[in-house]
């Protein structure tokens, strides 16, 4: 019997060439009907969610920012934080029509054929800073991850113009630029904490001085339940701030054991989750959770993360304020380019990225 279309690309070393090099991705898999995942996306079992492990009844807050100066928000971010690592904020100030753009603007890039995605790839895009991909690091991994993503560095309005995707550039950082007094704020309050108690320019720009937000597409799955969308991870941002559309599929580590929970998608919210700078900084005070996200087998999901960073150049390590104050360091000072580089090498692997900087 002659193979479909489907299985002589997915049985074939023509594999790598259309998921990878053509551009096609896992969307354009996805599009060809498949009926079985092909190998190369099949988890072992250790890293696929066990659905036991999964709590039901528990969930991570749902702050409302409304009065974001009032101290019992400031106490719960704080909290939050520090308990949970995530959390998902309300009346957060950045606008409804601004995040519905945004999610638009994602359908569209992936709307696009292959070929024209594909010039944003690791090879042929002009910039360093625009990297359209998929899986996470596919040379590096075992087993591939089902999401494509578009990668962008901001570094300059001008350079977004030149560089980004004129079909979502606008969208993309119109939403930056509306998060950035959200992004304040919160570092704000979880470094009042920390006994800092002016964020002058220097902390601003270590805190986030660096911006990456990236466009995921993870498409519909044909066995959803073998294989990942990500896979445990924590970021290495500072802080992160993320839109999810309403089909769900991102999970949390629970504070018990090997336990996880469901982040539901709650209409107009951003989740918010800190990263493994903003762990170091704290001296752990502050906790980067572990998290990863299904595959679904009936509907295709988009997410949209910012991440704030501080700046490659810039190193990180305790807080001098936390030391100061007695606190015995856990962490080394790194650079931070050379922590980011560290997480980019390997495929994901939970919380062991944090290693790299442990006293
Ligand atoms: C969950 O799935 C993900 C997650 C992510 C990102 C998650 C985050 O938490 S992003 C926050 C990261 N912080 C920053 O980007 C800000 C600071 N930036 C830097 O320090 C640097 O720009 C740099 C990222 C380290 C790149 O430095 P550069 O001097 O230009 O070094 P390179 O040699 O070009 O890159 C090193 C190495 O990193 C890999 N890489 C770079 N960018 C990306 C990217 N956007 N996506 C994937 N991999 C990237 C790459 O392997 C580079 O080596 P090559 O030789 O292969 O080019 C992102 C994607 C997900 O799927
Ligand atoms: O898609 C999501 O909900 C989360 C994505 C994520 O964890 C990431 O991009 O770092
Ligand atoms: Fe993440």
């Amino acid at each position: 019997m002659a193979p479909t279309m489907a299985t002589a690309i997915t049985d074939s070393t023509d594999f790598s060439d259309f998921v990878i090099n053509q551009g096609h991705g896992v969307k354009g898999l996805s599009e060809l009907g498949l009926k079985r995942l092909p190998k190369q996306y099949i988890q072992p079992l250790e890293e696929r969610i066990n659905m036991t492990n999964v709590m039901p009844q528990e969930s991570i807050p749902i702050i409302d920012m409304l009065k974001w100066d009032d101290v019992h928000v400031v106490e719960s971010v704080c909290d939050a934080a520090e308990k949970w690592g995530f959390f998902q904020v309300i009346n957060h100030g950045v606008p409804i029509d601004v995040l519905e753009n945004v999610k638009d603007a994602t359908h569209r890039f992936y709307g696009m054929p292959a070929e024209e995605k594909n010039k944003y790839s690791k090879k042929l895009s002009p910039s360093n800073n625009v990297r359209f991909g998929t899986s996470f690091i596919p040379e590096a991994e075992k087993a591939l991850e089902w999401k494509d993503y578009l990668s962008l560095f901001y570094v300059s309005d001008e350079e977004a113009s030149a560089f980004w995707p004129p079909f979502c550039k606008d969208q993309v950082l119109e939403y930056m630029k509306s998060s950035e007094v959200l992004i304040r704020r919160l570092l704000a309050m979880l470094t009042e904490r920390l006994n800092v108690k002016e964020i002058d320019d220097a902390k601003t720009s270590l805190l986030m001085g660096s911006v990456r937000i990236n466009l995921n597409y993870y498409p519909i799955c044909p066995n959803p339940e073998l294989t990942a969308g990500v896979g445990r991870h924590s970021d290495v941002s500072t802080l992160t701030i993320l839109l999810q559309d309403d089909i769900g599929g991102l999970y949390v580590r629970g504070n018990r054991g090997d336990s996880w929970i469901h982040v539901p998608p709650v209409s107009g919210s951003l989740v918010i989750n800190v990263g493994d700078a903003l762990q170091i900084m704290s001296n752990g005070r502050y906790k980067s959770i572990e998290h990863r996200v299904l595959a679904n087998g009936s509907k295709n999901r988009i997410s949209v993360p910012i991440f704030a960073n501080p700046r490659p150049r810039d190193m990180i390590g305790p807080l001098p304020e936390l030391l100061a104050a007695g606190e015995k360091p856990l962490y080394k000072q790194v650079l931070y380019s050379d922590y980011v580089k560290h997480f980019f090498r390997k495929a994901h692997d939970g919380k062991k990225t944090v290693d790299f900087a442990k006293i």
